[in-house]
């Protein structure tokens, strides 16, 4: 039994590493009254001993290979369980695909975040991702749920981009189907070090967009920079989104920066380009970083026969990636946008 190690090292990540499709739920209660629950292999559940106001979900490794979010996630665990950080907030933290942490890959047979919102269990394709998302998708449910209704929540699903970008950090804003984007979540980011976000104009079956819709919840996919082995990430980089999610979980409240439109570079997305073909490339170099422009008319991308061109001055690419499975989103691309009366 993992109990004793996990109560003395803290050391949660290394414990689900080592297990990388199940581990028996256990409970225990640290010296500061936090209720400590393990409900599943990267799934660990605090409750604070004192009456809480926010259900806050972290989540990392949904890509095996973005490890500074994981390095992050790893950290605040581990202080928590050695008492050296006492929340303040109910918090589930979740490494999304503990064996594609170990391969050190983005998955191991299908991109997880693509499995969300009942997405696992259309067709007939039976995998270990597939059951992961189902199980995941009840524990957050659980988590939401089991307490009262009208409670704050939120979920930041932690990610690093595969290219490089020109805005290192960003955050993806999951489309709320009509409902007004918030300045207050635009100041949390900034206060993590993200200026930038892209504003979803369709659903999607990426994890954030689950909380989003199904939860109510303040949710976002956050790209905190490019992808590196672990080991090779420069933590300094990350330093003021960890305060920023420290500050979140520990106080009852935290004050942000006065909200300024001039502090953000927000973008919407233009549209979305999906590999329908084997043959299936872009123009321009894998050196080619999130956020570099083209010029109206530019070749952007070719699918078979079907040729995708720039249909606006200054369209934008963002993940592009020429490998995902056939059927799946290859581009996005964005446009500049400004604060306007959707946000409130
Ligand atoms: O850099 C890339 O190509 C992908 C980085 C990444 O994993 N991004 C997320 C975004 C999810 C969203 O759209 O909210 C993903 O592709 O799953
Ligand atoms: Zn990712």
């Amino acid at each position: 039994m993992y109990l004793e190690t996990l109560k003395k090292s803290g050391d949660f990540l290394s414990i689900t590493r080592d297990n990388e499709f199940h581990l028996e739920p256990t409970s225990f209660a640290l010296a500061n009254g936090t209720q400590v629950e393990v409900l599943d292999t990267g799934v660990i559940k605090f409750t604070p001993s004192v009456k809480t106001t926010k259900d806050i979900v972290l989540s990392s490794a949904v890509h095996g290979n973005e490890t500074a979010p994981i390095e992050i996630c790893d950290e605040l665990i581990q202080n928590i369980i050695l008492g050296k950080l006492e929340v303040k907030q109910r918090v589930l933290f979740i490494f999304g695909n503990p064996k594609s942490i170990n391969i050190g890959e983005r998955f191991v047979e299908e991109n997880l975040n693509r499995l969300f919102s009942g997405s696992h269990s259309k067709g007939d394709v039976k995998n270990a991702e597939r059951d992961r998302a189902k199980n995941l998708e009840s524990y957050v449910s659980d988590f939401f749920n089991e307490v009262e209704a009208g409670r704050y929540r939120c979920h930041y699903d932690l990610h690093t981009a595969i290219r490089g970008s020109k805005n290192e950090k960003f955050a993806v804003y999951p489309f709320l189907n009509g409902k007004p984007w918030k300045k207050s979540q635009l100041q949390f980011l900034l206060s993590c070090g993200v200026n930038t976000v892209l504003m979803m104009a369709a659903p999607a079956t990426t994890f954030s967009y689950f909380s989003s819709n199904e939860f109510g919840a303040d949710a976002f996919t956050i790209e905190l920079g490019q992808v590196k082995p672990f080991g090779e990430n420069d933590m300094a980089r990350f330093e003021k989104t960890k305060q920023t999610l420290t500050a979140l979980i520990s106080q009852e409240k935290v004050e942000y920066k006065e909200f300024n439109s001039n502090d953000f570079e927000l973008f919407e997305v233009y549209r979305t380009i999906n590999r329908t073909q084997e043959a299936f490339s872009f123009t321009f170099p894998d050196s080619a970083v999130n956020f570099t422009g083209f010029a109206k008319g530019e070749l952007l991308a070719n699918d078979g026969e079907k040729q995708y061109f720039a249909e606006v001055e200054g369209e934008a690419i963002i993940f592009p990636n020429a490998k995902v499975a056939l059927g799946q989103r290859a581009l996005l691309t964005v446009i500049p946008m400004q604060i306007n009366e959707n946000f409130i």
